[in-house]
């Protein structure tokens, strides 16, 4: 696992830098520090970025950013595909448990459309971008009103959570593992190639199908590229092809929805 350091933009940020290193067992960065990944501290909260190019841009979770620019995009989002994926449908809305939470933005989708979220997410950089999102929201004025309740993070390995799972089972398994891109391609947004950068392709992500199709009480909807070969090689029974993406759903026998 790539070890990030943990930078406050200046003495101010000092303290809660030493927090989030603290709890997410990640160093803090020298001060004089100045190339190299880091997650930043400042007054607009964490963010992964790279010293050795100023240009390139920064990843960080902004629900509210989001929020804004997904409503205008795609006005209330139940035609979404993502959301027929998963199977909303009239008022029905799936418990959902997002195995592979990364940025939190597909969940976010879900969550604003009322499905329940539980988000599984193993990275400790990529949960403290995330967890850090999530604080942001519950106090923005709209979001603080219904996402506290919606979505839930977990900073644990998703095969043993799904196969030693206690409780309700969540109606839908969502995996959108990282897919190895073989090009540079301009489609592949600088912050992303950040992304990428940290956490490279997820080699195992076929061992997630398996305790998924086992916990799942209706369906597991995988997340590919478009033209991608299945998730552990296993034919879904519906495949949505989208431009850039395909969902590949997997129903639990005996369900309806
Ligand atoms: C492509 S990203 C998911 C993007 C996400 N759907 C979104 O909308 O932002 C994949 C994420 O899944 C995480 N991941 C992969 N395998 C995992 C596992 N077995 N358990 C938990 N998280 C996993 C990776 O660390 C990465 O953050």
């Amino acid at each position: 696992m790539t070890v990030i350091p943990v930078m406050a933009a200046s003495g101010e940020f000092q303290t809660q830098a030493q927090d989030v290193a603290q709890k997410w067992r990640l160093p803090l960065a020298r001060a004089d520090l100045n190339s190299g990944l880091v997650l930043w501290l400042d007054d607009k909260g964490l963010a992964l970025k790279t010293l050795d190019d100023a240009k390139m841009g920064a990843v960080q979770v902004d629900f509210a950013a989001s929020s804004i620019s997904w409503r205008r995009q795609h006005g209330g989002g139940k035609n979404e595909a993502i959301a027929k994926a998963v199977g909303i449908k009239g008022s029905y809305r799936p418990a959902v448990l997002d195995a592979t939470a990364g940025l939190g933005r597909d969940a976010f989708i879900l969550a604003s459309l009322g499905c329940h979220l539980t988000l599984l997410e193993r990275s400790n950089v990529v949960s403290a971008l995330l967890e850090d999102g999530l604080q942001r929201a519950t106090k923005d004025q709209e979001l603080g009103r219904w996402l506290p309740q919606n979505m839930q993070l977990l900073s644990e390995g998703a095969v043993s959570v799904m196969t030693h799972w206690q409780g309700e089972k969540p109606d839908v398994v969502y995996l959108d593992p990282m897919f190895p891109h073989r090009k540079k391609s301009a489609l592949v947004k600088k912050e992303m190639r950040l992304f990428q950068q940290l956490l490279g392709p997820d080699e195992d992500a076929d061992s997630l199908l398996p305790p998924a199709l086992q916990l799942a009480q209706k369906r597991v909807v995988v997340k590919r590229p478009a033209g991608a070969p299945w998730l552990d090689e296993k034919k879904p029974h519906i495949e949505m092809t989208g431009r850039a993406n395909r969902f590949d759903v997997y129903l639990i026998h005996g369900s309806k929805t």
